[in-house]
């Protein structure tokens, strides 16, 4: 039987995917195999001995501590592309509101309750506040070109808009979706200089915090209008409030809200709906727990943010799961401890990610526990189990 936590809300078109008769999910599970997670912050979790493999069903990952879960053979599994749909579509609502006045112009309207048949003539005569321009025609720079950000930049181009983008780690695959009329930013810079909206949507990381600085605002075109649909973290919030003061900036659209942003005019602050539509959170459980499913089951690894990618046919009787640190003889030492142990090898796969490394050995019979401690005891291995 495996023990899933859940530490959100995740939606019952995927968790109904785990069959009841080998799985218990619950919130309250003491020594979870896994956890699946949204947005809860797992940084003051405690990790659990048991605790084989995270699923994030989401894109983000800085809400869990990836580096520490490594270190303790935790696999760390997101969404990719999931959620994507739900943000985009938010972003393009984002667009409307930033440039419309939208938000201001609802809000007036309701203060005309009650003034009867004035309505329509106060209405007529109150609406030049909340002119704004049109989204055809201006140039929207897109900073993050993956799976939301190529939604976002081929979407504005039907709305006829001029579209710069910026990623310079952007896969292969990704450039294959963009549209070729997106033009290519040579840095940020030309970005910040040239764009009449900017949208971010790259992820929260020590190279990303506060990469929209007091600096790069000003470089930034009169009037320009700031779209923050990643993290909060990327932006500083006071350096935005002191450019909308000055008039600089035109608006921040932000999905994380911070006190000191609530009720200034210029910005729009919406309570994270980025991915909350019935889709997104279809599709982000139902890949989160296929991921934890087929790892824990066959140790097959897909979508982890830290380690390898490694998938293999089941053969043999019993399957040996090794995360073992990124270093010389390490294969010798464990196919050692396999053969000493009179199993033969079906089949094997190594894969390694920067520090770590992950190595599957299908073997003819099961594997006895003192092999697993023995595997367990060799310098460099993580963690080991036997499926
Ligand atoms: N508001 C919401 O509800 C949601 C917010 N997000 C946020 O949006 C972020 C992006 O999500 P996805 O597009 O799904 O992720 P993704 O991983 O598909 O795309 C991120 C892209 O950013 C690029 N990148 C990384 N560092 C960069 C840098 N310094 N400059 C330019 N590009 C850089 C990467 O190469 C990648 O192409 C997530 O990390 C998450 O923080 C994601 C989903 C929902
Ligand atoms: O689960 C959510 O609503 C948050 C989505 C998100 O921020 C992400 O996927 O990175």
């Amino acid at each position: 039987m495996f023990h899933i936590k859940t530490l959100n809300p995740i939606s019952e078109v995927g968790t109904g995917r785990l069959p009841a008769d080998r799985y218990t999910v619950a919130a309250d599970v003491p020594a979870p195999d896994a956890v699946l997670v949204r947005s809860a912050d797992m940084h003051t979790y405690d990790l659990e001995d048991s605790l084989l493999a995270i699923g994030r069903a989401g894109a983000g990952v800085n809400n869990i501590p990836v580096d520490i879960c490594s270190q303790h053979g935790i696999v760390v599994f997101n969404t990719p592309g999931a959620n994507a749909g739900g943000v985009k579509e938010m972003v393009l609502c984002g667009l409307l509101l930033s440039s419309r006045k939208v938000p201001a112009a609802l809000q007036w309207v309701q203060t005309l309750k009650g003034r009867g048949d004035e309505v329509g003539k106060l209405v007529e005569k109150g609406k030049k506040q909340f002119v704004g321009p049109e989204l055809a025609g201006k140039r929207l720079g897109v900073i993050g070109l993956g799976a939301i950000g190529i939604r976002v930049a081929n979407t504005a181009r039907h709305l006829g808009m001029e579209v710069m983008g910026y990623d310079p780690y952007m896969s292969v695959d990704a450039a294959w979706k963009m549209s070729r009329a997106i033009i290519h930013a040579k840095d940020l810079a030309e970005i910040y200089t040239t764009c009449d909206y900017i949208t971010l949507h790259v992820p929260y990381t020590k190279d990303t915090a506060a990469m929209i600085d007091a600096q790069v605002i000003a470089s930034m075109k009169p009037g320009a209008r700031i779209l923050n649909f990643a993290r909060g973290e990327l932006v500083d919030s006071q350096a935005v409030l002191s450019a909308l003061d000055s008039g600089h900036l035109g608006c921040y659209v932000t999905d994380f809200p911070q006190d000191c942003l609530l009720g200034h005019p210029g910005v729009v602050a919406i309570p994270h709906l980025g991915a909350s539509t019935p889709e997104s959170e279809d599709n982000c459980a139902v890949m989160a727990v296929e991921e934890l499913r087929d790892y824990l089951e066959n140790g097959n690894i897909k979508n982890s943010v830290n380690l390898p990618a490694a998938t293999m046919v089941r053969s043999g009787t019993a399957r040996l799961c090794v995360i073992h640190q990124n270093i010389p003889a390490m294969i010798s030492s464990i196919a050692a401890a396999v053969s000493d142990a009179g199993l033969n090898v079906e089949n094997l796969l190594n894969k390694s990610r920067g520090e770590y490394a992950y190595t599957m050995i299908d073997v003819n019979a099961a594997v006895p526990q003192p092999v697993l401690q023995q595997i367990a005891a060799i310098d460099g291995v993580v963690r080991v189990r036997a499926i």
